[in-house]
């Protein structure tokens, strides 16, 4: 009997290469600066290797409309006459294989030289589920799909990925935006701020609170924040994308918005919207397109909101006058 060879760890025999994780992060660093600027569509990232691994460019998707991200990708390789190196696609998001507001990315990979398509996570648009993949392995590449069986780095990364898209899922799902609550409690776990302030967390805590402010595509709030704050509702603790507009919601069954409120909000750059019911706001809002709507508002709304279980992830921040706020995300919905 042949001497038995001793079989490596499962985890060596399908660890991905090197390239292709970096390849991964840089594609999901190029997608993450765009969450919140691509509604109806996903954030999506791509970046082309050479067949050494090698990264050669990395781009993004970066408004509906817009080239996808494998498009831009190869743009950019021919503007630096990289074309002919490219060996490896990767990709956050299986390619479209159809005729949206943009021409299919599966013929623009096909028109290059790559001979491998890596991807992060499938596309649950029914125009495309599966078939970005189908028509690539008809046509001859090979096709990588992430999977947990690919070791830590692609279960690590397939999650990332998964992650991108979740408020285009869950619109895909329902037809309604992610709805992320965020709750600043001070060290009483009050939600009132003193008096002539409108805020009490930290520099730190604000920024988080202004980069969820940047990912979303609605805000959603009560009369009762209106009048007691007129809060800005801008992203100033960071840079916004340029040109961003984005609906504002108030609820309220009594009161219209103070019309002097109203246009000032307008000038930010916010769609006011009044509405008599939180649930039928959320409904217009995923109908109007929004792919994810922060809630931030006061006791009242929070309190009708949760209630209702209309609440699908919730991020606490528990203000410390003498430390690090303590910050939690909980998903009450879903993963
Ligand atoms: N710490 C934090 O994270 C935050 C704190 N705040 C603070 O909260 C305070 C304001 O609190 P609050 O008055 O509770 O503000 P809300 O933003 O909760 O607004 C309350 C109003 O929303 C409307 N509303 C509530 N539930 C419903 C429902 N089911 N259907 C229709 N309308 C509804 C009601 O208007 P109507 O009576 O006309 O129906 C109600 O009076 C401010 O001091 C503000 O600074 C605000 C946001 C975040
Ligand atoms: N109090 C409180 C928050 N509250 C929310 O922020 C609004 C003020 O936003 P702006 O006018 O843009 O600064 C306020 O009316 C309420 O909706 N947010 C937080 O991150 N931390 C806080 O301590
Ligand atoms: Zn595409």
């Amino acid at each position: 009997m042949p001497k038995r060879q001793p079989s490596p760890a499962p985890e060596l025999l399908s660890a991905l290469p090197p390239g292709i994780v970096a390849g991964f992060e840089a594609a999901i660093a190029e997608a993450s600066a765009f969450i919140g600027a691509t509604a109806p569509n996903p954030p999506v990232g791509c970046t082309l290797l050479d067949a050494q691994f090698r990264p050669l460019v990395s781009a993004a998707h970066e408004r509906a409309g817009q080239p996808h991200a494998e498009a831009n990708a190869l743009t950019r390789a021919a503007t630096a006459g990289l074309t002919d190196r490219i060996a490896h696609v990767v990709v956050t998001l299986e390619p479209c294989n159809h005729t949206g507001r943009t021409p299919p990315c599966t013929e623009a990979i096909l028109a290059s030289p790559a001979r491998h398509v890596w991807i992060g996570a499938r596309d649950p648009n029914p125009r495309v589920a599966g078939g970005g993949i189908e028509r690539l392995r008809a046509a001859g590449r090979e096709v990588h799909v992430l999977d947990r069986a690919d070791g830590a780095d692609a279960a690590g990364l397939a999650a990332a990925c998964t992650e991108l898209i979740a408020p285009f899922v869950h619109h895909a799902r329902t037809g309604r935006p992610l709805v992320v609550a965020k709750v600043a409690l001070d060290a009483q776990g009050s939600m009132i701020p003193p008096p002539g302030r409108r805020t009490f967390t930290s520099e730190d805590s604000l920024r988080l609170a202004h980069l969820l402010r940047r990912q979303s595509d609605a805000i959603l709030t009560g009369i009762g924040t209106i009048e007691a704050d007129a809060p800005e509702f801008t992203v100033r603790h960071l840079a916004d994308h340029e040109d961003r507009r984005r609906i504002l919601a108030i609820v309220s069954r009594s009161r219209d918005v103070p019309p002097a409120y109203r246009s000032a909000a307008t000038a930010r750059g916010f769609d006011v919207r009044r509405f008599t019911d939180p649930a039928q706001a959320i409904d217009a809002i995923g109908r109007a397109g929004a792919l994810q709507l922060l809630v931030e508002a006061g006791p009242r709304l929070l309190a009708a909101l949760r209630e209702a279980d209309l609440i699908d992830r919730l991020l606490t921040i528990r203000h410390d006058p003498d430390g690090e706020d303590a910050i939690t995300f909980d998903h009450l919905h879903g993963s």
